[in-house]
């Protein structure tokens, strides 16, 4: 058979997290659920999950397997399949597309959970990347961010990585080239290559982060709005930026709505300090080293 009718079985995508090197928060809209409007440059960094999909037999539904040794409150048996998001990806793009979901999802989980660098929302872009190849599908990029924005503001940005930058509720994406003048302006002040993510076994709920947000409003100088809010819930955070930007890191923040923390560390000796000043002091529980800007990658398998 030709190259063009041979079906595709299995593919799978290595999706990246996301950051925000900067995020302005303004007032709640009632119009968007509550959601409050946002003006924030994403940047996608290099811990990727991997979502598999493989057909399935017609009518015998869609099944979910999950790996990693990261899994947050993923792993307890009480956490309900079908609210994944990689799963309320498969139903959509399937509704979308007129296609019966019966694929079998397997997720390889790196990205800490509910650590403010949008794992779950890189799941779904991944699974909603993965189905446009396995089921021929050929949608444009804004045709695919169209179903990713009903389901979680930073999903649109996943399907692109890189840069970009985010209004409205966050899923209004504008991509930014590396060579823009809203990158060059961050690259120089420090927020591109090489970082460290400070992770924690302990997660946030980003509604109660944007809720803090509203009661205590943001730091003074804060580039991330929600950075006062999240460390009022999990100071350690605080500790970890403090121990960063004191061994020599360029910058360090908040991640989204965190807990965790991302350092840039632009020399090896930065790394290495930055480091073990965090080991030191115990104010985080992992460490990941890894750089930015990162891309989506999809293979397909068979
Ligand atoms: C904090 C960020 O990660 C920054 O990129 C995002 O704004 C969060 O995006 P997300 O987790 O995809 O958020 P969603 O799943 O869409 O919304 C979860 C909850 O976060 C709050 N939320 C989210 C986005 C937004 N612009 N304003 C909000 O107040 C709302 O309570 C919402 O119900
Ligand atoms: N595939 C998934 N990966 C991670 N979390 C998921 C997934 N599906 C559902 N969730 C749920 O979503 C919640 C938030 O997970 P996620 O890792 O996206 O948080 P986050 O990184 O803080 O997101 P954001 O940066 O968008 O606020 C978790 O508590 C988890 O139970």
């Amino acid at each position: 058979m030709s190259d063009a009718n041979t079906a595709i079985n299995t593919v799978s995508v290595d999706c990246p997290a996301k950051t925000n090197l900067t995020l302005h928060v303004g007032r709640p809209r009632s119009e968007w659920g509550g959601r409050h409007e946002l003006d924030t440059i994403y940047c996608a960094v290099g811990v990727y999950d991997t979502v598999t999909t493989s057909r399935k037999k017609p009518g015998s539904g869609f099944s979910l397997n999950l790996e990693g040794a990261y899994l947050g409150d993923l792993a307890s048996s009480g956490s309900d399949m079908r609210r994944n998001h990689a799963v309320l990806a498969l139903f959509a793009m399937a509704e979308a597309s007129g296609h019966e979901p019966d694929v079998a999802l397997n997720i390889e989980k790196r990205i800490p959970v509910g650590a403010g660098m949008a794992g779950g929302s890189a799941d779904a872009a991944a699974t909603i990347l993965a189905l446009n190849t396995l089921w021929n599908l050929d949608w444009s990029i804004e045709r695919l961010q169209q179903v990713a924005a009903t389901l979680g503001a930073d999903m649109p940005f996943c399907l692109t990585g890189g840069y970009a930058r985010g209004t409205g509720f966050g899923e209004q994406i504008e991509q930014l080239s590396e060579n823009s003048d809203a990158v060059l302006e961050l690259t120089d002040q420090g927020f591109a290559g090489r970082l460290l993510v400070g992770a924690y076994q302990a997660e946030l709920r980003t509604p109660e982060v944007y809720a803090m947000f509203d009661q205590i409003g943001a730091g003074a100088t804060d580039n991330n709005h929600l950075q006062q809010a999240s460390i009022s819930l999990h100071p350690r955070s605080g500790q970890a930026i403090d121990e960063a930007l004191q061994a020599g890191a360029k910058q360090a923040f908040v991640s989204g709505s965190g807990p965790s923390v991302i350092a840039f560390v632009p020399t090896d000796d930065a790394a290495r300090a930055v480091q073990s000043a965090w080991q030191q002091s115990r104010c985080v529980d992992r460490i990941i080293a890894t750089k930015a800007p990162a891309h989506p990658i999809v293979h397909i398998i068979a």
